[in-house]
């Protein structure tokens, strides 16, 4: 197996375009292609076998099982709290203690027999032990001190400086340090404390800084506490989640599902995934174990909800992350069905969040339909980019893309620059040009994969694996890899094709210079981006990027005048106190858009006018 670049090449040359040939998807199967493998799902995939051959460490710490049929009455006490629970519970099928009231096994079918929980921090060590790195010490904490963030809303709960100040509960702290997050990224300092103390939020912080945790944390820790009195009813086979985190993309729940697994790793929260592409049986079959956290995609959801396999009606956390994006065009109409027109609980007897690093202003606006009386939290201007993230710009003629693509391929091999195992994602339009340009690169001996839409589930898994693990170390990617995914080692991403969108391109690069980490992304413009010229200029320019004479020229002539981003270079806050968008919703914020206003650590203009000299976060 090749473990770095050059190992890969040369493997990849040995094998005389055989990457090439078979496209390099990776359908798991014998080299023969004989026989495949039954499809195991992500969130599966390295669960040890329970039951009589589980290893004899385990089973000394199993909490006695249930072999009988668990009916309602054997409910632990409505509100039960698992704030002190046993941190070596096992939560499962069983009903052990950890898994307190909302073990709703009971409700299918009950008697599984024993189920561990499984170690979800392996898989880091693995990973660490390949990658060579022993801490998540990348964070640069200094880079924080001077990051413009700006509340709004009503009496807004102050922020922390440290996990220690914040009551998450004894469980969720372990987690925290085996995670080896030392101390909260700025999102985290804001976010935590409003949510914990019960508001709405909307917030809106960069790629890569840190948002995953920032909602999983205050979702866990209020269900560790146990606060509700409301017992699941009795519906056999259905499934009553308490909190329900919903993201655009498959991959994108897998990672969140096995990121909030580690954060509430022997809390007794239950978390659960569900998502299209995967079949269906093994995620009811999990469902019926019990949930307390669902994290799924709109389809699948909206899927199971019609099964009548899981109610809403329970739901006292809703998650929406990457929200601008569930709440545009495309997912919209779901995103509606699923919060307003089944069981949830409305506004207000839920908590609501959403989390992005982008929200253009119109679709604040209909956010706010699903929120109450919140706070709005921007750390950093609202979808700027991470100047972590050096931006190059390229004049590349389309028929010389592939060309250039390999000069840039070339040389960064050649230099190592991005050392051994850096990955690089390149971006392009459509999924037919991600499989030809996948192929072409093979045939030119570079070890690539691609990941779209019109893949199947079992591919795009796989070559999501073969480039994170460094096998294939470059990933060419349609914008269903834009999003959330964070992928350690990205050193380089190239928008081979530019998006049409600015707030695409803030996602795309986002996918490196993660976590207070350096990246590389290069983008190659030409006439037909005309479009992008201005938008693109304004953000590399707010990021202390170098931008090229003759972008500026094309932004000069650009016909783009008003930007998603809010009309204007810096416009990027609280469409509450735009009154021009808020003609309409003052029911939400008690009229006009008098919205209280909090800016801390601008460094001058930020909070009122975004003034030219602020800069973005992370700097
Ligand atoms: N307090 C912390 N200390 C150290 N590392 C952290 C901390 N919080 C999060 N991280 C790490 O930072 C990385 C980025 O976090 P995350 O994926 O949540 O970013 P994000 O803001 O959601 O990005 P995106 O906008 O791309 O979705 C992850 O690898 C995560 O483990």
């Amino acid at each position: 197996m090749p473990t770095s670049w050059a190992d890969s090449v040369a493997a990849d040359a040995a094998s005389v375009g055989g990457v090439g040939a078979s496209g390099n998807n990776g359908v798991v199967g014998n080299a023969s292609g004989s026989s495949r493998s039954t499809y195991v799902p992500p969130h599966l995939r390295n669960k040890t076998p329970s039951g009589p051959s589980a290893p004899a460490s385990y089973a000394s710490s199993v909490v006695a099982s249930n072999d009988r049929t668990v009916g309602p009455g054997d409910l632990p006490q409505a509100g039960g709290n698992r704030w002190n629970a046993p941190r070596n519970a096992f939560v499962g099928s069983g009903g052990g203690r950890g898994s307190g009231w909302n073990n709703r096994s009971s409700w299918g079918g009950g008697g599984r027999g024993r189920e561990r929980e499984v170690n979800p921090f392996e898989d880091d060590e693995n990973t660490e032990e390949m990658f060579g790195e022993l801490e998540n010490t990348g964070i640069n904490f200094d880079a924080y001190e001077d990051i413009p963030v700006e509340t709004s809303g009503e009496n807004v709960p102050p922020p922390v400086n440290t996990f220690a100040e914040i009551d998450l509960g004894d469980a969720l702290n372990q987690n925290i340090k085996r995670c080896k997050y030392v101390r909260p990224t700025p999102v985290q300092r804001y976010a935590i404390p409003i949510s914990l103390g019960g508001r709405d939020l909307m917030a809106c912080a960069q790629t890569g800084s840190g948002k995953t945790a920032a909602f999983c944390f205050p979702i866990i820790s209020g269900i560790m506490r146990g606060q509700y009195g409301q017992r699941p009813p009795r519906v056999p086979r259905m499934a009553f989640p308490l909190a329900l985190i919903l993201s655009p993309t498959r991959e994108l729940s897998c990672q969140i599902h096995d990121e909030a697994r580690k954060f509430a790793y022997q809390t007794g929260v239950k978390v659960v995934v569900a998502y299209g592409g995967a079949p269906i049986n093994q995620q009811l079959r999990d469902l019926e174990r019990g949930v307390d956290i669902l994290v799924a995609t709109p389809g699948r959801l909206v899927d199971l909800l019609e099964r009548a396999r899981v109610s809403l009606q329970l739901i006292r956390y809703l998650a929406l992350d990457e929200a601008d994006r569930m709440l545009d065009m495309g997912f919209e109409p779901q995103i509606r069905k699923i919060v307003q027109q089944m069981d949830m609980p409305p506004p207000g007897a839920r908590q609501t969040m959403l989390f992005s690093a982008t929200f253009p202003k119109e679709i604040q606006r209909l956010a706010s339909d699903f929120l109450s009386s919140y706070v709005f939290l921007a750390v950093g201007r609202v979808g700027s980019s991470t100047d972590l993230i050096v931006q190059r710009v390229e004049y590349v003629h389309e028929s010389d893309k592939r060309s250039h693509l390999m000069d840039l391929l070339h040389a960064q091999k050649a230099n190592g620059v991005q050392g051994k195992q850096a990955l690089t994602l390149v971006f392009v339009e459509t999924k037919k040009g991600a499989d030809s340009l996948e192929h072409w690169l093979c045939m030119n001996g570079f070890p690539a994969t691609a990941i779209h839409g019109d893949r199947t589930q079992q591919e795009r898994e796989h070559a999501l694996r073969s480039f994170k693990s460094g096998n294939t170390p470059i990933l060419v990617a349609t914008d269903v890899a834009a999003r959330g995914l964070d992928i350690p080692h990205v050193g380089h991403v190239v928008n081979f094709d530019l998006p049409n969108d600015i707030d695409d391109y803030v996602h795309r690069i986002g996918r490196t210079g993660r976590a207070g980490k350096t990246g590389l992304a290069t983008a190659f413009f030409n006439e037909n981006n005309s479009s992008l010229a201005r938008p693109l200029a304004d953000l590399m320019q707010e990021a202390n990027q170098e931008v090229p004479a003759w972008l500026s020229r094309f932004a000069m002539r650009s016909t783009y005048s008003k930007s998603r981003r809010g009309g204007g270079r810096f416009g990027g806050r609280d469409y509450r106190r735009d009154s021009s968008l808020t003609r309409g919703v003052t029911d939400y914020y008690g009229g006009g858009n008098n919205i209280a206003t909090n800016t801390y650590g601008a460094s001058g203009g930020y909070g009122g006018g975004y003034g030219p000299g602020v800069t973005s976060a992370w700097d």
